[in-house]
């Protein structure tokens, strides 16, 4: 979500938090009157529980000097003009982190308390409430310097590490044995009365045999031997736990291999040295293992020398749907104490698993980037496999990068920092230290791997390569399209069918019959004419994994954003003892199938002709981790499986390295080629998009910017024009990150105040991936 400007916003609102003040009364009436008229949420309780208490928000003589007698208090709206903090009389059990309702202008808003003062130049009001959630100061202390780092707003970084608003604790009736019932028999007598003294059913035995436990359908039972005294029914809260994710079985750890009880060593080390003083970076390490390498073995032991140590782990996944393998692991191996997040729970299980770590009850976090934000203490190790994904890198605002809040984490509390990849970023390569796994955990072979040259070649897959998917027993073929055709033009006029509200074609489906828009989700049915001439010779262009599967030989299984059930075509794969996975990267990511003989690339070079420094990076990385799924499990006496990679550019520098597996060789040359161009990580780049739905006006307020911003800022440029706003962007390069991305946020707030930003939205992204 990008910044909208709500006309006038901050004039109207900006500082009613600051003026005025209700009195104690007025305060805790409201607060009571919310609590009642609603159903029995967190926050509702909590205020409950406090004005029974007699805590209800005091006022205090504001030149009190000696102890803060003042909260300042950042409301949760959105817009990017409403600047907190606000100063709030601070209640009393309140501290940096609480979160409070707070009386703003006519409304109402929830607000956390960033920071404490002793005094205040304003009137203050109380807050209305005090709810009974509240942020671990560190996570306060990260949500506004996530807010600078990626120009956004305090309010909207708080929001995302709060746990789901309401929704509250699930309460269910619990029931135990009492009275007379209570009484056990002699344990080592098996012959003794159960229940001495007491007339029951056997009905009546069995349930109270079962005791203590959940009332369940056994309440009006349970009820009646309740009368008789026998039993007590209490309501309890009773946590919602994410079951839908396997626990799979309780594999038992493998014994590991040299390289990677070094690799453990070397991080147990690190732990008892982290929390004390070690030098800078002596504690950030890349673990930099090939593909099958046995890297989860290594994090599954680092994780539970930390958890033997007293201290907590974050360990982050790029895509839990793609990755239930490690979450499985995980689980089986350390229990009860792994709690999961991620945005497929529901928010009564999100508040649950985020209260279990909050307690200190769960004391491990697996899951995708948002578990960088679990609110855990006594951080001692955070995490980050497969850290070259780009799906640690959010879209919409804050445009935060999960591998950068992780540094930040592992920091700011004394901990290990791992990041762990077969195909590394440039940039962990330069910063961190270096641990290697240099070969497969199985002890088998890595891939013979092989460019076929097929420039000259018409058909989807050369002969050999066809012939290569139909000798195969299990394969993995990839290309980066989905859909059945990516563009459709009419063969006598060449009118083309684009979207209505961007500049791009639609894509064809023919599976659910539709042409759709990749950027908007506009959809419209496929064309039987052309609409300009009148002709019907529709050409169908740019081969996409739908169509590509009805071209392989055998059985075929797709996977690609469009398939709902992800881990349900990976397991099927899995399970299948023959057949072809076919599917855009997600099929290349950090899966283990232990029987594939063959990879197939179907179009290297689409990654290569992007336009962007990142080109050689990413097809690097595509080609190597795909090449990585094949030949696992087949053991030093396997037979050496084989990938076969579709090119025109058959002399490619990063197509080279990745047949040869050699990621030293690439990352050697690419940073020196950055290091000459003077691209990341030798500098930063910060981009702004200026977005409008009148193109005037984008441009108006690109140029507006651009004057604003630092010397050397190029553009405006425009670029394709996205769910009907036209776009102009904006591209720093900077030597030094944080006084650039200083320089911008001042740009950009200057232009968010002013009439002419009306409907504008701007999206700052530092970084951009
Ligand atoms: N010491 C060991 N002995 C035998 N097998 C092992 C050992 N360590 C790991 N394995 C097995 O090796 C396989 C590969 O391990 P893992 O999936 O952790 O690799 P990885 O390094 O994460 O690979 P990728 O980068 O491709 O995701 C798994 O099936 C794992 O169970
Ligand atoms: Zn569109």
């Amino acid at each position: 979500m990008a910044a909208t400007i709500p006309p006038g916003a901050a004039a109207d609102t900006g500082r009613n938090g600051r003026t005025g003040g209700l009195g104690r009364g007025r305060a805790v009436a409201d607060a009571d009157e919310r609590a009642t008229s609603r159903t029995l949420t967190d926050r509702n309780v909590a205020a409950l529980a406090r004005i029974a208490a007699g805590h209800a928000p005091r006022r205090r003589s504001c030149d009190d000097r000696s102890v803060p007698a003042v909260a300042r208090v950042e409301p949760l709206v959105t817009a990017r003009a409403v600047r907190g903090p606000f100063d709030y009389l601070l209640p009393d059990g309140c501290d940096v982190g609480s979160v409070v309702e707070i009386p703003f202008g006519r409304q109402r808003l929830r607000g956390v308390i960033t920071e404490l003062a002793e005094r205040s130049e304003h009137r203050l009001k109380a807050p209305s409430a005090v709810l009974d959630v509240s942020l671990p100061p560190e996570l306060v202390r990260l949500a506004l310097w996530m807010a600078d780092d990626v120009v956004s707003t305090r309010a909207r970084c708080l929001e995302l590490l709060l746990p789901p608003d309401g929704v509250g604790e699930r309460i269910r009736l619990w029931a135990e044995r009492a009275g007379e019932a209570a009484v056990d028999p002699a344990a080592d007598d098996p012959d003794a009365e159960r229940y001495p003294g007491v007339r029951l059913t056997a009905n009546q035995r069995a349930l109270l045999d079962r005791l203590p436990g959940w009332t369940g359908d056994d309440l009006q039972a349970l009820r009646r031997l309740e009368g008789r005294g026998l039993v007590t029914i209490e309501p309890r809260g009773h946590g919602r736990r994410p079951d839908h994710v396997a626990l799979g079985a309780a594999a038992g750890a493998p014994v590991l291999n040299p390289d990677q009880l070094l690799a453990v060593q070397r991080l147990e080390d690190a732990l008892r040295g982290a929390g004390g003083t070690p030098g800078p970076g002596e504690d950030r390490f890349l673990l930099h293992g090939v593909t099958g390498s046995g890297k989860t073995e290594v994090y599954l032991q680092a994780a539970q020398r930390a958890l033997a140590m007293g201290r907590t782990a974050l360990v982050l996944v790029p895509e839990i749907a793609l990755t239930p393998q490690t979450v499985a692991r995980f689980r089986s191996r350390l229990g009860e104490t792994v709690a999961v997040l991620h945005s497929g729970l529901s928010k009564g299980e999100r508040r649950d698993e985020w209260w279990r770590l909050r307690r200190g009850e769960a004391r491990i976090c697996v899951g995708p980037m948002s578990t960088v934000f679990a609110p855990v203490s006594d951080l001692g190790l955070v995490i980050v496999d497969e850290e070259h994904d780009s799906a640690y890198k959010q879209d919409g605002d804050p445009r935060y990068d999960a591998r950068r809040v992780a540094a930040w984490r592992a920091r700011e509390n004394g901990a290990v920092l791992v990041v762990g990849s077969a195909t590394p970023r440039p940039e962990s390569w330069n910063a961190l230290r270096r641990i290697g796994l240099p070969r497969r955990a199985d002890g088998g072979e890595m891939p013979a791997v092989r460019l076929v040259d097929v420039r000259g070649i018409r058909t989807v897959l050369q002969r050999e390569v066809h012939q290569a998917l139909t000798d195969a027993r299990k394969a993995i073929v990839l290309l980066n399209r989905r859909g059945w055709a990516t563009w459709l033009e009419c063969a006598d006029c060449g009118h083309s069918w684009e979207c209505p509200n961007c500049d791009v074609s639609l894509v064809l489906h023919r599976g659910s019959g539709v042409l759709r828009c990749h950027h908007c989700g506009h959809v419209e049915h496929p064309p039987r004419q052309c609409p300009a001439c009148g002709s019907v010779s529709v050409g169908q262009h740019g081969l996409g994994t739908e169509q590509l599967a009805d071209h392989l030989p055998g059985h075929v299984f797709r996977l690609d954003a469009d398939v709902r059930d992800r881990s349900g075509v990976l397991q099927r794969f899995q399970e299948a003892d023959h057949g072809i996975l076919v599917g855009t990267q997600m099929i290349a990511k950090g899966h283990d199938f232990p029987d594939v003989e063959l990879g197939v690339v179907v179009d290297a070079d689409a990654t290569l002709r992007f336009p962007d420094f990142r080109s050689q990076e990413r097809t690097f990385q595509l080609v190597a981790q795909l090449a990585g799924r094949a030949g696992r499990g087949g053991g030093p006496s396997g037979a050496r499986a084989s990938v076969l990679v579709q090119t025109r550019s058959p002399e490619d520098r990063a197509l080279r390295h990745a047949a040869r597996h050699d990621a030293h060789g690439f990352l050697v040359e690419e940073l020196e080629r950055r290091r000459q161009l003077d691209y990341p990580p030798f500098s930063t780049l910060v981009r702004v998009m200026c977005e409008h739905e009148d193109e005037d006006r984008a441009q108006a307020a690109a140029s507006v910017l651009r004057e604003r911003m630092p010397e050397g800022t190029l553009g405006p440029v425009p670029v394709f024009r996205r769910q009907g706003r036209f776009r102009r962007q904006l591209l720093l390069k900077a030597a030094h990150r944080g006084s650039a991305v200083a320089a911008v946020r001042a740009a950009v707030e200057s232009v968010v105040g002013t009439p002419g930003a009306r409907g504008l939205v701007l999206a700052v992204e530092v970084d951009p991936r």
